[in-house]
């Protein structure tokens, strides 16, 4: 069997003078090296993107970070300056690419941004400026050029009991990275909570009655899936549920 392929959305990045459709090499990196899979790298577009289209040929879809939020609008708010940096390109092509990739099955592993796009996608709302609620941490990256230091694994979660990630995990506390100011506010009617911060911040869910591999995680295993453990397991077992719906694909 050839390998498989997983859809990965870009995001709109501007430098040189122009806009570029851009993904980050980490996520690229954990999908091939851990993984075990291919990328297509699906344009940001407002309009034009097809999700059928694109899911008729891939086997998974990986939905990265990015600096940028969710735009308001998308969950029944007032969009205010400091709500940005905005990407309405990546709303339009991930918010409709999520929906349809749980209504057909098809493997979907949401990052960071991407856990706020699955749960915005589903009908929830996120929160901004999380670490100035009382008894919330700050989650934020820390300032650093170095981005081994931004990615530092230092924070704890807790994995619940019989979630999807704890059958890769394991359940109880695991060290994570955390980069975020936003977070899950009103979580979507078909998403159940997996894991937690020790202040309550929701850190990891999965769709209830999926009929794949639904999941979407706050932190970046990505960028540690080669070293370290959990950020493996996770993308491991991200990998084999797209081998295995690849498999089902390539009998149909
Ligand atoms: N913008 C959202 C999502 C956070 C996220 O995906 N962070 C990754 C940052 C990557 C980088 O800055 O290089 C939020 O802040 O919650």
């Amino acid at each position: 069997m050839s390998k498989p392929i997983v859809a990965v959305p870009a995001d709109i990045r501007a430098f040189d003078g122009t806009d570029w459709h851009s993904v980050q090499v980490q996520y690229v990196r954990a999908a091939v090296k851990v993984a075990d899979v291919m990328t297509f790298i699906i344009p940001a577009l407002e309009q034009g993107n097809d999700s059928d289209a694109i899911l008729d040929r891939v086997d998974g879809v990986m939905i990265t970070g990015s600096a940028t939020n969710v735009h308001p609008s998308l969950y029944g708010r007032e969009a205010r300056p400091e709500d940005g940096p905005f990407d309405p390109a990546r709303d339009a092509t991930t918010l409709p690419l999520i929906r349809r990739a749980i209504e057909r099955g098809i493997p979907l592993l949401c990052i960071c941004r991407g856990i706020q796009e699955l749960n915005v996608a589903l009908g929830g709302t996120l929160a901004s400026e999380i670490q100035e609620q009382p008894g919330i941490w700050d989650h934020r990256k820390p300032v650093s050029p170095d981005r081994d230091v931004m990615y530092s694994i230092r924070q704890p979660v807790y994995v619940k009991e019989g979630s999807c990630i704890a059958r890769a995990l394991g359940t109880g506390e695991i060290q994570v990275n955390s980069l975020h100011r936003q977070a899950i506010s009103d979580i979507a009617p078909r998403l159940q909570v997996e894991a937690t911060a020790e202040d309550g911040t929701i850190e990891a869910v999965s769709v209830i009655d999926a009929r794949g591999y639904a999941v979407g995680v706050q932190w970046h295993p990505e960028y540690w899936a080669e070293t370290d453990t959990p950020s493996r397991r996770l993308f491991e077992d991200f990998g084999k549920a797209v081998r295995a719906y690849a498999a089902t694909r390539a009998k149909a």
